[in-house]
């Protein structure tokens, strides 16, 4: 029989997990435990997952997700009880929202957790692309500061850059704040909708072409959804130029990859920091060439001190829910 410990813990309510969510496996499992609940794994289970989400059907009201697990109609048809998504993420393009809003169910993202973060990185990216700090790293590293003499002039200011940002949202707002307060350059930006003039001051451009062609650099801060995908294409990239600069924070897919490696490789655009890319972690490989690109393996939301806070986030959004109580960072529709 069962001690009346362990069968405490198995009438807890269950959340499940579909895969082993990336901060899970970055900062530790004991982080996310709760009194109020348990999880789930259906990636221990040794059954397909659609059995394994048969036979647990029932049960199952929550979901713990994260930015790589991509919940569809397909998935949500199994779990007929499902009330809430909590994602580790702030963007919410792996998960079918249509579908989630049409059944009723709820979805808590990671907020603004990460924004501060992401825009560090985005800024950083920015100014390793600028002053080439990557790659005079690599060339002092290989010795080749004593062998070659000085490492060739090409370096640009970032001071007075015109920076233009797709997706003024919680994260393109700190990385424009950062620039022109910080770095002093000046700031305009595409966002679904034009901000209020008077708490955004940044000119707005309704097409993201017309924007290239009067920025120096190209931050990408947007959610990925039908409207963004691909938002940056070979016209935008022709806009840009031939001294443009991309970072791209966002989604992999909300620039049209394979033209912008081409761009790249033909000089058509001067270079780009790039933290996202369309099929990961496939990185296209004519970029492992390039001195003007610098790359990061989606890593920039994640630091320490997010992850602690994440985890405090994802338990506090879970107690909630089975506590009926209002969930800590719920996402709604515009
Ligand atoms: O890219 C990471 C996230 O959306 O949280």
């Amino acid at each position: 029989m069962a001690s009346p410990a362990t069968a405490a813990v198995e009438n807890l309510p269950q959340v499940l997990l579909l895969l082993h969510p990336a901060a899970f496996t970055i900062f530790g499992e004991e982080h996310f435990t709760s009194p109020k609940f348990r999880f789930l794994k259906a990636y221990e289970s040794s059954l397909p997952l659609d059995e394994f989400l048969a036979a647990n059907a029932r049960s199952v009201r929550a979901l713990l997700v994260s930015a790589a697990t991509v919940v569809g109609a397909g998935i949500l048809d199994l779990l007929p009880e499902l009330r809430v998504i909590v994602t580790t993420s702030a963007g919410l393009d792996q998960l079918d929202l249509a579908e989630c809003r049409r059944r009723g169910i709820r979805i808590a993202s990671a907020g603004d957790i990460y924004s501060a973060d992401v825009a560090d990185c985005a800024v950083g990216l920015l100014i390793d692309v600028l002053r080439k700090i990557s790659a005079s790293n690599r060339y002092v590293k290989n010795g080749f500061w004593a062998t070659k003499g000085d490492y060739p002039l090409g370096s640009k200011q970032l001071r007075g850059k015109r920076i233009g940002i797709v997706g003024l949202g919680r994260i393109g707002l700190q990385v424009a704040k950062r620039l022109q307060q910080g770095f002093g350059c000046t700031v305009s930006y595409n966002s679904r909708k034009k901000k209020n003039p008077d708490q955004v001051p940044y000119p707005f451009y309704q097409d993201v072409r017309e924007l290239a062609a009067n920025s120096d650099a190209l931050i990408l801060c947007c959610g990925l959804t039908e409207q963004t995908r691909h938002a940056v294409d070979k016209e935008v990239l022709a806009a840009l130029g031939k001294a443009g600069v991309i970072v791209n924070v966002a989604r992999g897919a909300v620039v049209d990859e394979k033209e912008m490696v081409r761009c790249l490789v033909e000089g058509e655009i001067a270079g780009a920091g790039l933290d996202v890319f369309e099929d990961e972690p496939v990185v296209p490989k004519e970029l492992m060439e390039l001195d003007n690109v610098v790359l990061s393996p989606h890593s920039a939301v994640l630091t320490r001190e997010s992850m602690m806070e994440l985890a405090r986030l994802v338990v506090g959004n879970l107690e909630a829910f089975f506590s009926n109580e209002p969930l800590l960072s719920e996402y709604e529709d515009d």
